[in-house]
């Protein structure tokens, strides 16, 4: 299959693990917009927050996004809040076929619950986080995607063969 391909959805929804396995099958090359954050700065996703602020991280999301878009045939998982920002949705759009991975609120929390590099989630009430989150961002991942998926009640090699089929099914609508 031609092109790029970018998934964005909240924190949880599998966006960097199904990345790595679609780009694996599919022969393109893996990206993930906050592992390339961490290798241009040295230092964890939280450590930015903690330091910078969420608005510096934001800056260096929008950085990475537009240097990586501009790459042919690659994976890019993004990070939860990229679509936020207006020209980064432009960018996404532009250079790939976007793909909005979602998940129940239950399962989001179960698959962050442990990891601490989640910054936004380190908080008393990480499910009325993600309930706020999903209300202020799924019109900007639907508005963004070209296919959404559901990931809940799938594991990760079953999900690529139906995301595979659904690209499939959409780039070939596309071209006829
Ligand atoms: N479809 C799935 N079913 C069960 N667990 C999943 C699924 N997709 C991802 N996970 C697990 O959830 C956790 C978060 O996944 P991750 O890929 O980091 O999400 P994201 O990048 O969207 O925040 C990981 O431990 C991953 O193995
Ligand atoms: O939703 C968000 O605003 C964020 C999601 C994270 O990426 P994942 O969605 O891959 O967890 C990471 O970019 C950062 O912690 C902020
Ligand atoms: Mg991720």
């Amino acid at each position: 299959m031609a092109g790029n391909f970018f998934l964005v959805g909240l924190m949880g929804a599998g966006k960097t693990t199904v990345g790595r396995a679609l780009a694996r099958r599919a022969g393109k090359t893996f990206y993930d917009s906050d592992h390339e954050i961490e290798a241009r700065t040295g230092v964890r996703v939280a450590t930015i927050f903690e330091i910078e602020g969420e608005e510096r991280f934001r800056d260096r999301e929008t950085s990475v996004i537009g240097d990586l878009v501009k790459l042919n045939d690659i994976v890019l998982a993004t990070g939860g809040g990229a679509v936020l920002r207006q020209e980064n949705r432009q960018l996404l759009r532009r250079h790939g076929t976007v793909i909005y991975l979602r998940a129940p609120i239950d399962d989001l929390l179960a698959r962050t619950l442990h990891d601490k590099n989640r910054p936004l989630l380190q908080t008393a009430d990480p499910r009325a986080k993600l309930e706020a989150l999903f209300n202020e961002r799924d019109p900007l991942y639907r508005e963004v995607a070209d296919l959404v998926i559901d990931t809940s009640q799938q594991n990760v090699n079953q999900l690529i063969i139906d995301l595979e089929h659904a690209l499939a099914d959409h780039l070939n609508g596309r071209a006829g």
